[in-house]
């Protein structure tokens, strides 16, 4: 008999009710835990996170090399750790939810895709150098909902998640047994009409702020 391995977040029911939202469960997968989250943004805080990101985006810069990347065709920016009312709050809840202290918490990115662009596949943890406080798990959520395409897909499950204003999808790879992270595997694929944007949360193995 396998066993199965314990989850960094444990959900049984439709919901999972954390301070100030009650979020719910409308799609999982067991093993690796996938959850597909609704109503985890009210609509006016997407909105609020897409208008306060606008001014501020970049062309995506991923890893280490800082080049400018075709692994990543969108834009992006990071907000400073509760740099207001609203991130404080939208951090607080995630954190919450993923059942990591937000002090393990990695800057809250927003993503912005424009027709054509996309997020190739891609693991979120760290797979060279020595990973000390490598990535354990991720929640994407959508801020808008996309015209066409921008799907997040997951190859090896031959899954996909179709991008719905104020919901989100959660994963984690902080499994013994390698293959289920490998089973991580993402993408964002293009967008076809319309735009996306999405804000992700990465949280570490340890405290990182
Ligand atoms: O845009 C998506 O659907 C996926 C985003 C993603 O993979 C990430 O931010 O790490
Ligand atoms: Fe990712």
């Amino acid at each position: 008999m396998t066993i199965k391995e314990q989850t960094i977040v444990t959900s049984s029911g439709n919901k999972i009710l954390t301070k100030d939202k009650e979020i719910r469960i409308v799609g999982k997968l067991d093993e690796p835990l996938i959850l597909i989250l609704d109503n985890v943004l009210s609509p006016a805080e997407c909105d609020l996170l897409i208008d306060l990101a606008s001014a501020r985006m970049q062309r995506a810069k991923i890893g280490s090399s800082h080049d400018v990347s075709e692994v990543r065709t969108s834009s992006s920016m990071f907000f400073e750790e509760g740099e207001n009312e609203c991130i404080g709050q939208v951090e607080a809840r995630v954190a919450e939810l993923m059942n990591i202290p937000v002090s393990h918490a990695e800057p809250l990115q927003v993503l912005r895709y424009q027709p054509g662009e996309q997020y190739h596949p891609h693991f979120d943890y760290f797979t060279q150098g020595s990973n000390m406080n490598n990535r354990i798990s991720t929640l994407v959520m959508y801020l808008n909902d996309v015209e066409e395409g921008g799907e997040t897909y997951f190859p090896s499950l031959h899954f996909s998640v179709t991008p719905k204003k104020g919901s989100a999808v959660y994963f984690e790879y902080f499994y013994n047994d390698t293959r289920l992270n490998e089973l991580t595997l993402h993408a964002g694929h293009p967008v076809e009409a319309g735009e996306k944007w999405v804000a992700t949360q990465w949280m570490r193995r340890q405290r990182y702020r």
